[in-house]
């Protein structure tokens, strides 16, 4: 079984817990549901640096990368550092975050904020709108494209921004549809857990313009921001390398400040 299988496994468990014990007239009613909210899709368009900044304790391929940094002092280090969105991972098991981050994460800033998940699941996105997100991930890898279908375009009447991730150029082509905003190409091989930015150079010209290309995993340094741009993309999630620091913000700041000169 290859990881995505296992997490999925495990969500389809944990999601049906969840909706047994919070119905979907609750999520509805929660203060935060009927906000505004922000597109992350808009402001990538018009940055000139495109980082979108994660919060993430651990993962599948790194264990451990930081359990001590507090996810307010993150979302307002990420803000003041100019980046254009924050990814909050949600996953507890394999990544150790909690849609209570997310939460905190909305309370503490103003940025476009990415609900990092696995989603199998509608009523995982009633969650996102309802703790604070404004962005979903779809992961092409283990959804069908009815699913694709189906989520996105729910997500779309929550005035949500879809980020649709691919591994390769089947996962691609089947994705393909008017009802996504961002496609995301994941540099880091699940099989192996390498990363190779390759895999986002060579999947580049299959992307239809009408999406704002995203680069995510793997990227450490401006060099490879300076790599990606000429391939048309214009959003980089960037995770453990500012999360492994002792200040996520002020690491991020470090880097976009790096980008600018
Ligand atoms: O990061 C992992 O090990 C991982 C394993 C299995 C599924 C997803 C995984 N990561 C999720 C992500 O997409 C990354 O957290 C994100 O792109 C940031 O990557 P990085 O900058 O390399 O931390």
């Amino acid at each position: 079984m290859n990881i995505l299988d296992k997490i999925t496994a495990d969500k389809k468990n944990e999601v049906a817990l969840r909706k047994s014990l919070i119905p979907t007239s609750q999520l509805e009613q929660s203060v935060l549901f009927n906000r505004t909210t922000i597109s992350l899709a808009k402001k990538l368009r018009t940055s000139n640096t495109g980082i979108i900044a994660e919060h993430k304790r651990r993962s599948p391929s790194k264990s451990v990368i930081n359990h001590n940094l507090n996810v307010n002092d993150v979302a307002q280090g990420y803000e003041n550092a100019g980046v254009c969105g924050m990814s909050v991972l949600t996953d507890g098991k394999y990544f150790g975050g909690s849609l209570d981050d997310l939460l905190l994460a909305r309370a503490s800033c103003n940025l476009p904020l990415l609900r990092k998940e696995f989603i199998i699941d509608e009523y995982q996105l009633l969650e996102a709108k309802a703790y604070g997100a404004d962005v979903i991930l779809l992961i092409a890898a283990i959804l069908s494209r009815d699913e694709i279908k189906r989520f996105s375009e729910f997500a779309k009447s929550l005035n949500l921004d879809v980020l649709l991730e691919v591994h390769n150029e089947e996962e691609l082509n089947k994705s393909i549809m008017p009802s996504l905003d961002m496609l995301g190409v994941n540099n880091r091989n699940l099989k192996t857990f390498d990363v190779s930015l390759e895999t986002s150079k060579s999947l580049s010209q299959q992307i239809p313009d009408d999406f704002v290309k995203v680069s995510e995993s793997g990227i450490s340094n401006i060099d490879a921001i300076k790599a990606l741009k000429p391939f048309g993309y214009q959003g980089f999630l960037i995770g453990e390398n500012f999360m492994k620091t002792n200040n996520a913000g002020e690491s991020a700041a470090q880097f976009i400040k790096e980008l600018k000169s």
